[in-house]
């Protein structure tokens, strides 16, 4: 039985490779796209989508109620893509959510809901194997090396800052390393923001440029030696294999999963 799979924000830049990802496996069914543009209109009528016949929704609760998915698919923006999660849970569809910038409190609330209606739901920062991997080699470096900045580099059409992938670095790092406030006690910013932002006392600095696409930097400074962990997305479908992977894990969870290296063996 195939995976039915909505997903919302198919005209962006991820959402154009998650369309194809879906349209190209077999276990799973593209039953419906919402586009806060395109209501009423089918996929193949929008640029770039001639050959995938699906309805075009822009009202969610209406797309849940004509298709029925098994999965909503979320790559839209902070605030929107918080509101698809909770309406999701709320429609019993297992929300994949790949959009960031959602804060602290809102991801308390969502697991809360994930949990109360036994909905299982993957919120990733990062898809890409590669980043997952760069992230728990950092985790694993900060026992070593407490002394570490977080620098994350992306294109600039990008909303969030810093980046979901940075906070959740930081959060994993935060878990093995000893607290420390880094830098000279009595330093001062001359221009305000000189020094990044400030994540228990470890520093991330968010660069934003044209010709990027996603990439970090972790950067370890220890007495005569330094150590860089480096992951570069050239291209969005770096991100696809992990986006599969949690529509299926998604199907046998009652919980809220936060973080690909949750799921992965
Ligand atoms: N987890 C991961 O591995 C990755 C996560 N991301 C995250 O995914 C998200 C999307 O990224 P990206 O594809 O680059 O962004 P884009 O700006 O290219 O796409 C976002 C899409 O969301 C749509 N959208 C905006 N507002 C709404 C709304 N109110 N209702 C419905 N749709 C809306 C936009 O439509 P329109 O432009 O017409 O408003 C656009 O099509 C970001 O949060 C990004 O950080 C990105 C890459 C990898
Ligand atoms: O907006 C992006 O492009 C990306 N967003 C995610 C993030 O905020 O970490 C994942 C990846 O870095 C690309």
């Amino acid at each position: 039985m195939s995976i039915k799979v909505v997903i919302a924000g198919p005209r962006g830049r991820m959402g154009r490779e998650a369309v194809k990802l879906i349209m190209n496996t077999a276990e799973f069914e593209l039953v419906g796209v919402l586009d806060h543009r395109n209501g009423g209109r089918d996929l193949n009528e929008i640029e770039g989508f001639s050959s995938v016949q699906c309805p075009v929704y822009d009202q969610l609760e209406e797309c849940f109620t004509s298709t029925s998915p098994d999965v909503l698919i979320d790559l839209t923006i902070p605030e929107t893509g918080y509101i698809h999660t909770k309406t999701a849970l709320l429609h019993g569809v297992r929300p994949v959510v790949g959009t960031t910038g959602f804060t602290a409190s809102q991801l308390k609330e969502l697991k809360a809901l994930s949990e109360e209606k036994k909905v299982g739901t993957i919120i990733a920062p990062n898809f890409a194997i590669g980043a997952v991997l760069m992230m728990k080699f950092s985790a694993m470096a900060a026992k070593y090396f407490p002394d570490v900045e977080i620098l994350e580099l992306h294109h600039d059409k990008k909303l969030d800052a810093p980046s979901g992938t940075a906070v959740k670095t930081a959060q994993m790092i935060s878990q093995q390393r000893e607290q420390k406030k880094q830098g000279h006690p009595d330093e001062k910013e001359t221009i305000q923001g000189a020094r990044g932002a400030d994540y228990e006392g470890m520093r991330i600095h968010s660069v934003r440029l044209p010709g990027l696409v996603a990439h970090q930097q972790v950067m370890f400074g220890g007495e005569g030696q330094m150590l860089t962990l480096r992951h570069d997305s050239h291209d969005r479908a770096s991100f696809m294999s992990g986006v599969k992977v949690c529509v299926e894990t998604v199907m046998n969870l009652e919980t809220l999963v936060y973080g690909l290296e949750n799921i992965l063996d």
